[in-house]
């Protein structure tokens, strides 16, 4: 009998088919995860559960922890810890309990006296943790950076991160496979974060739902690690949890050298088989979009989706063009938060703040490229007179590298702030905010109502573009910084040195752990490594439900919108009531409005009905549903949900339940009324008190089960440690720098031997 014929695969089956476990009937996988990042946020109720649960850590030589989100990026100079350094309360308490995570569990941490410290986006490939062919999971939904490496890289919730932390494992459902690919040349001043807007505004921000994209084509091919990264980075706002672009030479000298990469023999053994990732010749996508590059223009955003995109040489959309009057009320809407005029062109727009930064735009080559802008406008180039324009490198090592080329200077003389590498004004979970009504030109990746502080407005764009904006002052073509001239200028500035980073990864890496390695004597309970199959966390069954259901009629709910950045600084799942939908339901006064969930009877809702599509997409807190919870709502009806948000639901108990668009229109109108619903899980229906007939509605076999029965997913994974056991065995033998190793134990000064002088700590 002739042998099979092996079907042609995606990169992303590749990387899937390498990491699963084991799947059962109804296709639900137990996938390996190989590197896990950690951050202050997002794994203090993880934490809390191991303990609760005596759980250890199961691979913390495969796990890395920083503080980014919370920290204050003023200078660090007189730092002494971070008790006195971070001012405000709750921010400080994430960063003692993140510390003190750390040293109980035995993980490596990058903390503020560190110089790798930084977004934890950007110290996971800086250092080489982040390598081709792996899975590599976070707390938080833009760890589709790491797919510009080649890897399957996605957001969870904090369950999952507790999940992950307990047996280095997930249960996944395949995605489907998607592919973007962009031909043609580029034209001038059109970067990476140009190229991704577009493809959003493409695409629409659910276009990637329930896919993997790969991005491909010559455009990619040609772009740095960097630009790859920004690109990768923005997948979650185009819907899709995971982005990915296949490793090749460019992403091999990147590696090279990078303190946690391979080295010598196994650095080639690790080459040759990334060099076997990448999409088979006549493999199936399930979607596919092509993108010329020509099309694209130096791109901004007007509105409060990332979709929300137009050309810099555009203007701002008039609602009343829109037929559809769902979408048109969509436009007033955004129009009416952002303070816009329909039809003003988008350079005349003004604005009152800068920032450079995130995870998105914070690299040195970032830093580079906006640094040229201010070059590019002469010796007295100076930001705009009432404008304040801040750069915050990635980490502590891009801030290091950018002040030995001299870009801090550049910025400096400018009139820029230079600050300490964190998330800073991205999210502002610090001091760094917008107050209500300032207008922002940001290199960050999310516009929603209330991101950037309470009212504030973002503008999504390059860094190049938010370097020209902080010079005139309103949002500006680039273009016009380019040419001969800016170039002769450029050239007749002040010498900058291109530094490479490798100079400042010095630092020394501890060889691997022995295989079975326990966490550190400080750890709570460790022994085996797989001890506690019982159950732990009591979720509660999920029957009946019956209630009061409260309309609404928003398109792409996010999750900033659900629950707001200022309220994610708590330790526990609970006390988050008066969070959920906090900037629609309460005033900047603090009183109540007439938003629906402050009427009667809402105020006792048990059930939402949403008749748009694309709930809960944007950022993966948990606290979203935990709000929702905690107001006692304990089920969402509507035509679509972003997928970390739906996952989420599931981890707490609640049911994310999915119907035609009519229908929940229906439901809605019926809602409106006042009138209760009642979700049935185990018939899976959702009955009307008007007495029409019920919907009927499917939930995955797997979740209903665990929904029905109260079932603890960890403890059924942990039935499953000699599979998970055996996995590992292999994993060692055909991979073997996956096992990881590095600094642990090391902590590494602050001050950097080669550029002491030019410090700034
Ligand atoms: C805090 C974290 C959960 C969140 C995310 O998942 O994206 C944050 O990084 C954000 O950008 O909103
Ligand atoms: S999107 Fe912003 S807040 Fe979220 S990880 Fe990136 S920099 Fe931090």
């Amino acid at each position: 009998m002739p042998a099979p014929v092996a079907q042609p695969k995606t990169l992303y089956d590749k990387i899937w088919d390498d990491h699963v476990i084991d799947v059962d009937e109804n296709g639900l996988a137990l996938i390996y995860i190989d590197r896990h990042l950690v951050h202050e946020v997002t794994s203090p109720q993880a934490f809390e559960g191991l303990r609760t649960a005596g759980r250890p850590v199961r691979r913390p030589d495969c796990t890395l922890a920083t503080v980014d989100h919370n920290i204050p990026t003023s200078s660090r100079k007189n730092f002494t810890t971070v008790s006195d350094f971070v001012a405000q309360p709750d921010s400080r308490a994430q960063c003692t309990t993140l510390e003190e995570n750390v040293k109980a569990f035995g993980l490596t941490y990058f903390g503020m006296t560190d110089r790798r410290q930084g977004i934890v986006h950007v110290i996971g490939p800086e250092e080489g943790f982040t390598l081709p062919g792996i899975t590599c999971v976070c707390g938080d939904s833009h760890t589709s950076t790491h797919g510009a490496f080649g890897s399957l890289a996605f957001g969870i919730g904090t369950s999952e991160v507790e999940h992950v932390l307990a047996t280095q494992t997930l249960l996944q459902k395949k995605a489907k496979n998607m592919r973007v690919t962009v031909e043609g040349t580029l034209n001038e001043g059109v970067t990476s974060k140009d190229v991704v807007l577009h493809i959003i505004g493409v695409i629409g921000t659910a276009g990637g739902t329930g896919c993997v994209i790969e991005f491909a084509g010559s455009v990619v091919r040609g772009f740095s690690m960097e630009a790859r990264m920004s690109m990768c980075n923005m997948s979650i706002e185009g819907g899709a949890r995971a982005g990915m672009i296949a490793p090749d030479e460019i992403t091999f000298n990147y590696l090279r050298n990078r303190p946690l990469a391979p080295k010598g023999e196994v650095w080639d053994r690790a080459e040759a088989y990334w060099r076997t990732l990448k999409t088979d010749e006549g493999a199936k996508f399930d979607v596919e979009v092509n993108i010329r590059a020509e099309d694209i223009v130096p791109t901004v955003t007007w509105g409060t989706s990332p979709q929300d995109v137009v050309p810099i040489t555009g203007k701002v959309p008039d609602p009343a063009k829109y037929s559809d009057a769902g979408k048109r009320a969509g436009v007033e809407r955004a129009l009416k938060y952002m303070g816009l005029t329909a039809n003003t062109p988008m350079e005349e727009v003004k604005i009152d703040k800068v920032f450079i930064g995130s995870c998105t735009n914070s690299r040195i080559e970032d830093l580079r490229s906006a640094a040229k802008i201010v070059l590019s406008a002469g010796p007295d180039a100076h930001v705009a007179p009432g404008v304040y324009a801040m750069v915050v490198p990635g980490s502590g090592l891009i801030k290091q590298q950018a002040e030995a080329e001299g870009l801090d200077a550049v910025f400096r003389r400018a009139g820029f702030d230079w600050r300490e590498a964190g998330c800073s004004m991205c999210l502002g979970m610090n001091e760094d905010q917008l107050s209500p009504g300032e207008r922002c030109a940001s290199t960050s990746n999310r516009n929603f109502e209330g991101r950037q502080g309470p009212g504030g407005r973002t503008h999504l764009l390059s860094p190049a573009m938010a370097a020209a904006a902080a010079l005139t002052g309103k949002l500006t073509d680039v273009r016009k910084f380019l040419g001969a001239d800016a170039e002769a200028k450029v050239a007749s500035g002040p010498k900058l040195k291109l530094a490479s980073p490798i100079e400042f990864l010095t630092d020394p890496v501890l060889p691997p752990p022995e295989p079975a390695a326990a966490a550190d004597a400080s750890a709570p309970v460790v022994e085996k490594p797989l001890p506690n199959t019982e159950s732990s966390s009591k979720v509660a069954k999920f029957g009946v439900l019956k209630g009061i259901a409260a309309p609404l009629h928003i398109e792409n709910i996010d999750t900033d919108m659900i629950t707001p950045a200022r309220f994610l600084k708590v330790l526990k799942r609970t006390g988050l009531k008066n969070a959920l939908f906090a900037n629609l339901r309460f005033g900047p006064d603090g009183q109540p409005t007439d938003f629906i969930l402050n009427r009667e009877p809402y105020t006792h809702a048990k059930i939402i009905v949403c008749d748009k599509h694309n709930f809960g997409c944007g950022s993966s807190r948990e606290h979203a549903p935990w709000a929702l919870k905690d107001f006692g709502i304990m089920c969402v009806i509507a035509p679509s949900f972003a997928d970390i948000f739906k996952n989420n639901t599931f981890q707490n108990g609640m049911l994310p339940v999915i119907l035609p668009t009519e229908q929940c229109a229906e439901l809605a109108e019926e809602a409106e009324q006042g009138l209760e619903l009642e979700v049935d899980l185990d018939k899976q229906e959702v009955r009307r008190a008007s007495g029409k007939p019920a919907f009927s509605f499917s939930v995955d076999p797997f979740r209903r089960h665990c929904l029905l029965n109260g079932l603890d997913d960890i403890a059924l994974t942990l039935q499953r440690a000699e599979k998970i056991e055996e996995f590992e065995a292999r994993r060692s033998q055909t991979w073997p720098w996956l096992d990881g190793f590095g600094y642990k134990g090391k902590k590494i000064p602050v001050s950097a031997p080669k550029q002491a002088n030019k410090m700034d700590w």
